[in-house]
C-alpha cells in the first residue's frame, strides 16, 4: 500500500505529488497555503476526498500561522484563506466542505488561541474520518461484486484520490479482502491519464490484477462480454446527476446499452442534493491539456479546444449508489447530503 496521499506532521502538510507518477513516488513538504492552492490547481493533489481534506488542511495551515491577536482579524484572514483555495477547483463539492468544516470550527470557539486548535483538529478529523468512511464503503460495495468480476473504472477514485483505500477502487481492495477474485479494467482517462498514471500504479502496487485501455476501447469490451460492472466515483452528486471525470457519462450510456450495472462509489460528503445538474460549474482546464502531448503540439495552433474536466450522469443511468451509510437505489429519492442530512 503507498503512503498516505496528504498528512499532517506539526504544521507541514505533506502530500504526493501525484504529477510526478508512475514513474516518481514523490512527497512535498508544503507550508504555506499558496503552494497548496497551486498543488491543487495542478492536480498534484487531486480526487474529490483528497481535495476535501487538502481544503481543510489549508485552512488549518492559515489558522496555525495567523498573527492576528483578536477574533475578528484571525476570522476575516482564514476566510479570504478559504476562498483562495474555493476558487482552485469548482466541481468537487468535498473542496468546499473540507473548508467549511474548518472555518466552521474555528468559528465557534471564543479565543483566537482556542480557534486555532479547533482549526487544526477538525481538519485531523477530516483527514481521520476519511479511512473508515472508504473503508465503510468498500464493504458496502463488495457485496455487489461477484467472485470472479471483471470492473471497469475510469479516472482514479482510489486511494489516490482520499487518504487511502480510495471509493471506487476501495469496493474492489475490499472485495478482494473478502477473498474474491477481481480484475480491473483502467480507462486511461484522458486528457491527464489518471486511470494509466495511476488507477494502474495503485492496483499493481497491491497486486490487483489491472489492464489499461483506451477510453474508446470501453465500448468494444462491453460489447465482447469482458466487463461484468462498472464502479466509478464521484465529485459531486446533485438531485438529478453524478459528476464525475469526463468520459463517465459515455461508460453509462454504454453499460446501460449492454445491461452492465454502473456503480457510484462516494461518501456522504460528495452530495449536493440542493443543486440540480443545470446548476453545477463545470471546470474547463487549459487547452494545451488537449492540444500538446508527451510534449508535443498535436493540434494545429489556433484550433479550438473543448476541455471540460468533468461530466454529469444523469440518474437514470445509475444502478446504484454506494456510500458508507450502504447502497442507495434507484429511484434515489429523498437523496442525501451533507446539507440536508
Ligand atoms: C474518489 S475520487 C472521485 C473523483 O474525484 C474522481 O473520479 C475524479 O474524477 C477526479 O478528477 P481529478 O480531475 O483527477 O481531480
Amino acid at each position: 500500500m503507498i503512503p498516505r496521499t496528504i498528512a499532517r506532521e506539526g504544521e507541514v502538510i505533506v502530500f504526493i505529488d501525484q504529477t510526478l507518477l508512475p514513474g516518481r513516488l514523490e512527497t512535498v513538504r508544503c507550508t504555506d497555503v499558496e503552494r497548496l492552492a497551486t498543488a491543487i490547481r495542478r492536480l498534484e493533489v487531486r480526487g474529490a476526498p483528497a481535495l476535501g481534506i487538502a481544503g481543510a488542511y489549508g485552512v488549518a495551515l492559515a489558522a496555525m500561522q495567523s498573527e492576528a491577536g483578536e477574533m475578528e482579524g484571525f476570522l476575516a484572514g482564514i476566510a479570504d484563506a478559504a476562498e483562495y483555495l474555493r476558487a482552485t477547483r469548482p466541481t468537487a463539492v468535498n473542496l468546499g466542505w473540507g473548508i467549511d468544516r474548518v472555518l466552521a470550527a474555528a468559528g465557534a470557539a471564543e479565543t483566537v488561541e482556542n480557534a486555532k486548535e479547533a482549526a487544526v483538529a477538525e481538519a485531523d478529523r477530516i483527514a481521520a474520518e476519511d479511512e473508515a468512511t472508504c473503508r465503510a464503503i468498500g464493504r458496502h460495495g463488495a457485496a455487489l461484486i461477484p467472485d470472479g468480476a471483471r470492473v471497469l473504472t475510469h479516472c482514479n477514485a482510489g486511494a489516490l484520490a482520499c487518504s487511502t483505500w480510495g471509493t471506487a477502487l476501495g469496493v474492489v481492495r475490499s472485495a478482494v479482502e473478502a477473498g474474491k477474485k477481481v480484475s480491473v479494467t483502467a480507462c486511461e482517462t484522458r486528457p491527464l491519464l489518471q486511470g494509466a498514471r495511476l488507477t494502474a500504479f495503485e492496483l499493481a502496487e497491491d497486486k490487483i490484477p489491472v489492464r489499461v485501455i483506451t477510453d474508446s476501447t470501453a465500448a468494444f469490451l462491453m460489447r465482447k462480454g469482458e466487463i461484468d460492472c462498472v464502479v466509478v466515483g464521484a465529485d459531486r452528486i446533485t438531485r438529478d446527476a453524478v459528476f464525475n471525470k469526463i468520459g463517465t457519462y459515455m461508460h453509462a450510456v454504454c453499460a446501460k446499452h449492454h445491461g452492465i450495472p454502473f456503480y457510484v462509489a462516494a461518501p456522504l460528503s460528495t452530495f449536493d442534493p440542493v443543486l440540480s445538474e443545470a446548476e453545477v460549474e463545470i471546470e474547463e482546464r487549459g487547452e494545451e491539456e488537449i492540444a500538446i502531448f508527451n510534449g508535443k503540439r498535436t493540434v494545429r495552433e489556433g484550433v479550438r479546444c473543448t476541455t471540460y474536466a468533468f461530466d454529469a450522469t444523469p440518474l437514470d443511468l445509475v444502478t446504484g449508489i454506494i456510500t458508507e451509510q450502504g447502497v442507495l437505489r434507484p429511484p434515489f429519492d429523498p437523496m442525501p447530503g451533507p446539507r440536508n442530512i
